[in-house]
């Protein structure tokens, strides 16, 4: 069972795009010193209106306020697209609450390829009919908007890397292949219930400790909808950072800021160089008091929360390998079967402790 979480203030770097063809060198040796030392960092005047984020912010939530039954008509699907609800478990979630709990939330993947979203977009009529006109086109042109974005800092990062070829992560992230695997995903965490002693004892995880698995993440968050923190440098002695010093991730209103962090695949693909962070959205509470709502912290949200998350993975038969090749290259497609592998791997292993701890109990 988790302890209450210790918080310290960490600085996150706020890089600015602004005039980006000029000030490329500055702007590539700040995000390569925030990859190198955070993980995570801020990213202003990147040229995305606060005027598109809100209608995307609109959009999103229109969906998910739509019967359960539509959403279901658009499933998903291991092509890694599609919409969810609380079925994702994590290794972490496990391993704090020793049961399998699974992120308090829903989720609708969205991808660029044809073949990735096969009947996973309602048709244009339902567009209509159920009050969303429009989704897929608007959803997918917010893509191209992130996926714009994400190449600058590709082309920053294949410099800062020492790669010869600065177009090299963006020839291999190319949204208009048909073996592309990027994701926009639209995030719903459902209220949080508090320990109150009335309830059925549930225990909620929003978004359990976990790196991401792919390249570069690019996130939005609405102001006054909180929870997300980070856990540096993995400084931590247990595995999930469930004893470390966490830092929350404050929405920035006056910079529409895109939080940015690196995933496991740079992570490697830097030779270990920039550093992919742990966080998650807090917290664990519980309806019923004492069984993982010990974590609440006063300055804690409980209401629903929204985000949307861009995550560049690159295509499926990209061949990955840092430039001082400390990893045997690997393809686009091999990486993230590998990574399904070891969550998975996690999973179990998590189960099956939290299942002999079970019985210890029981036995004593
Ligand atoms: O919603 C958030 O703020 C974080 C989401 C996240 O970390 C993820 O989906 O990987
Ligand atoms: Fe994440």
């Amino acid at each position: 069972m988790p302890g209450p979480t210790k918080y310290v203030e960490r600085e996150i770097p706020q890089i600015s795009l602004r005039d980006f063809p000029n000030r490329i060198d500055s702007i590539t040796a700040q995000l390569c010193d925030a990859a190198e030392h955070v993980g995570f960092f801020g990213l202003a005047d990147h040229g995305i209106a606060a005027a598109e984020i809100d209608a995307m912010f609109a959009l999103s939530e229109a969906f998910f306020r739509l019967p359960a039954a539509v959403k279901a008509t658009v499933p998903w699907s291991p092509r890694n697209a599609g919409w969810e609800d609380r079925s994702q478990v994590r290794p972490s979630n496990v391993v704090t609450t020793s049961k399998l709990v699974a992120d308090n939330k829903e989720s609708y993947q969205l991808q660029f390829g044809d073949e990735a979203m096969r009947g996973l977009w309602l048709a244009e009529d339902d567009e209509k009919r159920y009050g969303v006109p429009g989704f897929r086109a608007r959803c997918t042109a917010f893509m191209h908007r992130l996926q714009a974005v994400s190449e600058q800092l590709m082309v920053c990062f294949a410099r800062g890397l020492g790669f010869d070829d600065d177009e090299y992560f963006v020839r291999l992230h190319d949204a208009a292949r048909p073996d592309s695997q990027s994701v926009l995903r639209l995030l719903h965490y459902y209220d949080t219930p508090r320990g109150g002693g009335d309830g059925d004892g549930e225990v909620c995880y929003r978004a359990g400790a976990h790196t991401d698995w792919g390249f570069l993440t690019l996130l939005f968050q609405r102001e006054g909808q909180g929870g997300l923190e980070i856990c540096p440098g993995r400084e931590s002695a247990t595995e999930f950072g469930a004893d470390a010093a966490w830092t929350r991730v404050k929405f920035t209103p006056d910079s529409n800021s895109i939080v940015c962090n690196i995933g496991n695949l740079l992570m490697s693909w830097s030779d270990d160089r920039f550093r992919s962070t742990l966080h998650r959205v807090k917290a664990p509470s519980s309806r019923r008091e004492g069984e993982g709502g010990k974590d609440e912290d006063p300055d804690d949200y409980y209401g629903e929360r929204f985000s949307i998350a861009f995550f560049n993975q690159p295509c499926r038969s990209a061949v990955i390998q840092g430039p001082k090749k400390k990893y045997p290259p690997v393809t686009g497609e091999e990486f993230i079967a590998r990574a399904m592998d070891t969550h998975f791997a996690a999973l179990k292993k998590a189960t099956l402790e939290a299942e002999v701890q079970q019985q210890q109990q029981k036995a004593y």
